[in-house]
């Protein structure tokens, strides 16, 4: 626990925030501007955007270019240059977008519903950036336990895999892989597809059903969370009659139980599912077993649990 008379309120990343969603950034990227100017440009209140600019430039995201204002090289670096090993783009939005969320966490408390969803220009997006962006730091190591004694150019499905990051690192390895990813996700990721990887991406809804053929390894990064315990169960079963005698599947996953931060994550899926929320290995195990796969003991690769299960 932490010193109460050290916490540090969020000052910094919440200005940030303010000025991504404001459009600030993007306008001044490629355009330095006045106050005046980008006071009418973005709509917003001069006064307000004043003392905010000059938060900005105290905190070296903007700077002065005599009366016009301009990013910083090291704002763009992190906001603009994937090429820079500072980049972020605006993976760091999600959380933003659940900050607002959490401070009802009282009133979840009290009704045990999530809080209802506001229209959030940009969310999928942002969602789906930051999911990217999170994964890359464990992608190849996840895929290389994954795909671990399977057979040459194995078919892989990777369920809920639309920000593509695993679905490329199994591609790379020699994988033959269908995503799937609902309808929105599809869309905004399918342009983004190297055409040089096989990989091919399906729209659907995986609480309802898995897209057609069969598979080696089916993938289940960070959706069990999304779903509680009925809506895992018929995964798992949908999962075995997708899978080739001895298939493999493997969930990546917050396991509960295993230290704090599934707990907290837990508090996270509270907030904002339906009957969201992190699981315990017995009850992966159970559920699994109860589908006619056994799972085997739970390993950390790439700084991500698994859980690899064999059809029977
Ligand atoms: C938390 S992200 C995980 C992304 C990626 N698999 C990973 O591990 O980084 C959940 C993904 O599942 C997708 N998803 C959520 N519910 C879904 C559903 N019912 N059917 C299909 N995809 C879904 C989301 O759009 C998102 O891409």
């Amino acid at each position: 626990m932490s010193d109460p008379s050290s916490f540090q309120l969020p000052q910094e990343f919440l200005i940030v925030g303010a000025a991504v969603q404001t459009g600030l950034f993007d306008e001044i990227k490629n355009n330095p501007c006045t106050l005046e100017e980008l006071t009418a440009k973005l709509n917003l209140d001069q006064r307000a955007l004043w003392i905010v600019v000059e938060a900005l430039k105290a905190l070296n995201y903007l700077t002065s270019d005599g009366e016009k204002i301009k990013l910083t090289a090291e704002a763009d670096n992190l906001f603009f240059n994937p090429d820079h090993e500072r980049y972020m783009g605006y993976s760091f939005m999600h959380t933003y977008h659940l900050i607002k969320a959490w401070t009802e966490l009282p009133e979840v408390m009290k009704s045990g519903k999530p809080v209802s969803k506001k229209d959030v220009p940009d969310h999928t997006r942002h969602f789906i950036r930051a999911m990217s962006h999170n994964a890359q730091r464990s992608a190849e190591q996840v895929a290389d336990y994954c795909l671990e004694g399977l057979p040459a150019k194995p078919r892989v499905l990777d369920v809920g895999g639309g920000p593509l990051t695993y679905a490329r690192a199994f591609a790379r390895k020699g994988a033959i892989v269908t995503v799937m990813d609902l309808p929105e996700v599809v869309d905004m990721m399918q342009p983004e597809l190297e055409p040089s990887l096989p990989i091919q991406m399906v729209k659907g809804d995986f609480t309802r059903g898995l897209p057609s053929g069969s598979f080696d390894l089916i993938y289940l990064g960070n959706i069990c969370h999304i779903y509680g315990e009925q809506e895992n169960r018929k995964l798992f079963l949908d999962v075995a009659e997708k899978l080739v005698p001895k298939g493999q599947l493997v969930i990546n996953d917050m396991i509960r139980g295993t230290g704090a931060w599934p707990a907290l994550f837990g508090v996270n899926m509270l907030i904002n599912t339906e009957t969201g929320g992190t699981w315990t290995y017995e009850q992966y195990k159970t559920w699994l077993a109860d589908a006619g796969l056994s799972a085997a003991p739970w390993k950390e690769a790439g700084g991500r649990q698994l859980i690899k299960a064999t059809k029977q």
